[in-house]
């Protein structure tokens, strides 16, 4: 049976999963900080751990909210959102390390909530689902807003000006982008072999070949964004024709090459948890029960 604490746990454990995976191209790790001066390893464990609590609480306010209609319901969510995103902003001393994992996963939570609440089955289709309807109209309900803000958050100042809707429109598409593309070479690199991080990081690339990612954009403008879906598709291609493939070093270099041009995949890092969180549910729904979905150690 999936429960808040099931739910919570393997949330938790995703992002540990996440920021644990070492080497990754611009991004924190265990190794450097990426392109990134305001945060290391040691504060995304401290923001993990302000912010796990709280995905207990979207399942119940998912699991009370059951009965109302999917724009109450993200009322709601958004509510415990901000809550936890404040706590993030305490922990961390207002360095934004997770806003948009607590968005993606606060959601995930919210949804497993609220259908379990409604005796439906919890998988990886039915909480995509789920989120998809609890967010419906939200891209344009939140950025079609925007225009009469003074104050612009970075994905509504893209929104306006390129028409990408980042975050939003992930969750609103149901993580189409982690579903159609991430989980599955996640999925068929362990089917050949390998081991979860390289795995991981195969998966983290293709989310990155696919991604809007707003974080790119708003760092590095549209041309950072093509540089980095062009350089991950690169090293994909090469991994699959090349035997030999030295998948480390070629992600050292680019880790190089992005932390040069300031340059940071935050929003592919975000998916790469939904990604790990959506299969940690698989592997625990196909046992039957809340097992603790199998585990490699975090590093
Ligand atoms: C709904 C919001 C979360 C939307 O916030 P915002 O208006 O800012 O919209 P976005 O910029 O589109 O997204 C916010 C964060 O989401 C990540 N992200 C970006 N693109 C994508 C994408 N295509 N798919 C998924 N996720 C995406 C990204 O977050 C990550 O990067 C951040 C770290 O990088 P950094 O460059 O350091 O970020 P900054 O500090 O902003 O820049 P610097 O100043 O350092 O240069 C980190 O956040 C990662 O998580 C985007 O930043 C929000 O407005 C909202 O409504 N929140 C309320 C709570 C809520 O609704 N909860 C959900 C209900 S349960
Ligand atoms: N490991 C990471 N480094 C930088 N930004 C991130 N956002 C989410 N995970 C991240």
């Amino acid at each position: 049976m999936i429960n808040a604490a099931t739910i919570s746990d393997l949330a938790r454990y995703a992002l540990l999963r996440e920021v644990s995976l070492s080497p990754k191209p611009g991004l924190v790790d265990r190794y450097n900080n990426g392109a990134h001066t305001d945060m290391d390893y040691a504060l995304f464990l401290l923001s993990i751990d302000a912010i796990s609590p709280f995905f207990k609480l979207f399942y119940e306010q998912g699991s009370v909210t059951a009965n109302l209609s999917p724009p109450l319901a993200l009322q709601a969510l958004r509510k415990t959102g901000i809550a936890c995103e404040q706590a993030m902003f305490k922990a961390t001393g207002g360095v934004n390390t997770h806003k948009g994992a607590v968005f993606a996963l606060g959601l995930l939570c919210g949804a497993a909530g609220r259908l379990t609440a409604k005796h439906h089955t919890v998988n990886v289709a039915t909480l995509c689902a789920e989120v998809s309807a609890i967010c419906h109209n939200l891209t344009e309900k939140d950025l079609g807003q925007a225009k009469r803000n003074n104050t612009l958050t970075a994905g509504e100042k893209i929104y306006l000006t390129y028409g990408l809707s980042g975050a939003r429109g992930e969750a609103e598409g149901g993580f189409a982008t982690v579903c159609r593309y991430a989980l599955p070479a996640y999925t068929g690199a362990l089917t050949q072999g390998m081991p979860a991080d390289h795995a991981e990081l195969i998966s983290l690339l293709t989310l990155m070949s696919y991604n809007e990612d707003t974080n790119v954009i708003s760092r590095a403008g549209l041309s950072g964004l093509k540089f980095v879906q062009q350089q991950a598709q690169k090293i994909l291609f090469a991994l699959k024709e090349e035997g030999d493939f030295d998948l480390r070093h070629q992600t050292e270099a680019l880790n190089a090459a992005f932390t040069s041009q300031g340059i940071s995949p935050g929003g592919s890092a975000d998916l790469l948890s939904v990604m790990l969180f959506l299969y940690y549910i698989q592997v625990a729904f196909s046992k039957g029960e809340g097992a603790s979905a199998e585990r490699e150690s975090v590093c």
